[in-house]
């Protein structure tokens, strides 16, 4: 059997990273850059008052106290925006506003609060030091330096960073469309009713949502029955608009599994058995002339679930032009046995991981749901890990100390 670290290398082989396009600010929201950013100018650009206050010469209140008020004449009224031409003179003062330049000839801004807030002339209670409520020029950026590297997704405080350097567009990886197909004649849309022998379909929901939630632009296409010339229609369909395409059931040994001679078919799709469990079968190839890739899940739907995060989401993160990178992962310690584990296959338990305050140690708890079936899809609602049984091993006491994979989003 094939090792978990072979497949995804192997899938990471048929996926590529596209050409960056120039996308608008909020449209490159959610996509990764792809140049490093760096700021024209410096931010603030000047000097700047951090309150609404006074500005001042900090000299000319040093010994201002609540019993021995310095009186200054207030010579500007300084918004933000505007800027005050000329310098104040020794001994004034002008009123100004946060944001507003600090004007020539003012050191210090004297909060508002520390005044009798006087429009002609004002009497300030506190002295300040030189500086004081002052942003300096460039004391959030300095001119030339890289606000942003390549690589990074875009999120809100990116957004907020390269309007901020006065950027309108950048340079992203366009995020991959991500088509999703599910096969099977037992299913039917949820919504409808079921008939003998049906079951309401949810792989291609759960596989465009997990899409989505990994920053592509995920399509359900939806799902079509065995017959291999729907399910060969339905992929050349999906072709149209996706840059992979995944689809679930139809790769192991049913006779009905359409996926697998449809897709040798269309294109150079490998069927593997991977020593993982659950989600043994694996496909996964290119299809159509422009070589899409293609990755055909197993249908049960938890191992349709868990084959997303240990093989489609690397390829996603390579296509959204992101660094590899595993999926977080710690030190945890069993709250309950695992009694059977296959030998000669990894299993990926889904299991409720904890902090654990009490513990000097290991900072983690993982209790392994009871139910782990392939089909046992309402536990995993309840989880938030992976709990990793090596392939060597088969079972593990109360109280080993196991690694866990954090889910994203739980
Ligand atoms: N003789 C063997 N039988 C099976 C083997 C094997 O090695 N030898 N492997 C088992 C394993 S492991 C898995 S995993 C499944 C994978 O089967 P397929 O990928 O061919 O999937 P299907 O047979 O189409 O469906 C399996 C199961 O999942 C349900 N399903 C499928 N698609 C959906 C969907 N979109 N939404 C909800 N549920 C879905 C389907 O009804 C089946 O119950 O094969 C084992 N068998
Ligand atoms: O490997 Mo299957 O994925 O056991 O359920």
């Amino acid at each position: 059997m094939k090792s978990v670290e072979q497949h995804v290398s192997d899938i990471l082989a048929v996926v590529s990273r596209p050409d960056p396009i120039e996308l608008d600010l909020l449209r490159a929201h959610g996509a990764v850059l792809a140049e490093p950013v760096t700021a024209e100018l410096s931010l603030p650009p000047f000097d700047n008052s951090a309150m609404d206050g006074y500005a001042v010469c900090a000299a000319d209140v040093a010994t201002a106290t609540p019993q021995t008020p310095v009186t200054l004449p207030v010579i500007a009224d300084i918004p933000a925006g505007d800027v005050f031409a000329s310098a104040i003179p020794v001994g004034c003062c002008a009123r100004i506003m946060t944001g507003a330049a600090l004007p020539k000839g003012a050191d210090a801004v004297v909060p508002v609060e520390w005044t009798d807030a006087g429009v002609a002339e004002v009497a300030v209670h506190r002295a300040v030091e030189a500086g004081h409520a002052v942003r300096q020029a460039g004391s959030d950026v300095k001119e030339g330096t890289e606000v942003l590297p390549a690589g990074v997704r875009i999120g809100p405080a990116e957004v907020a960073v390269l309007a901020a350097v006065g950027r309108r567009s950048v340079s992203v990886y366009p995020r991959p469309r991500v088509v999703v197909l599910g096969t099977g004649e037992e299913l039917v849309e949820p919504g409808r009713p079921l008939s003998p022998g049906q079951i309401w379909e949810s792989n291609s929901f759960m596989l465009t949502a997990a899409a989505i939630e990994a920053g592509c632009e995920g399509y359900r296409y939806g799902f079509v029955g065995d017959d291999p010339d729907q399910v060969f229609e339905a992929i050349q369909d999906a072709l149209v608009r996706a840059d992979i395409v995944i689809t679930s059931g139809g790769v192991s040994m049913g006779a009905h599994d359409a996926v697998k001679e449809v897709l040798s078919r269309l294109g150079t799709v490998q069927f593997d058995k991977v020593a993982v469990q659950p989600g043994m079968p694996q496909g996964y190839g290119t299809v159509g002339e422009s070589s899409i890739p293609i990755i055909a899940l197993p249908g049960n739907p938890v191992s349709s679930y868990v084959s997303f995060y240990l093989f489609v989401l690397p390829a996603l993160r390579k296509m959204s032009g992101l660094p590899q990178e595993q999926l977080p992962s710690v030190r945890a310690r069993l709250l309950a046995p695992i009694t059977s584990s296959p030998r000669g296959r990894r299993s990926y338990l889904r299991a409720v991981l904890d902090y654990d305050i009490e513990s000097e140690e290991v900072a983690y708890t993982a209790l392994p749901v009871a139910q782990q079936g392939s089909h046992q899809l309402s536990a995993l609602a309840k989880t938030n890990a992976l709990v990793v049984v090596p392939e060597q091993v088969t079972e593990l006491p109360e109280g080993s100390v196991v690694e866990a994979i954090q889910l994203p989003h739980r």
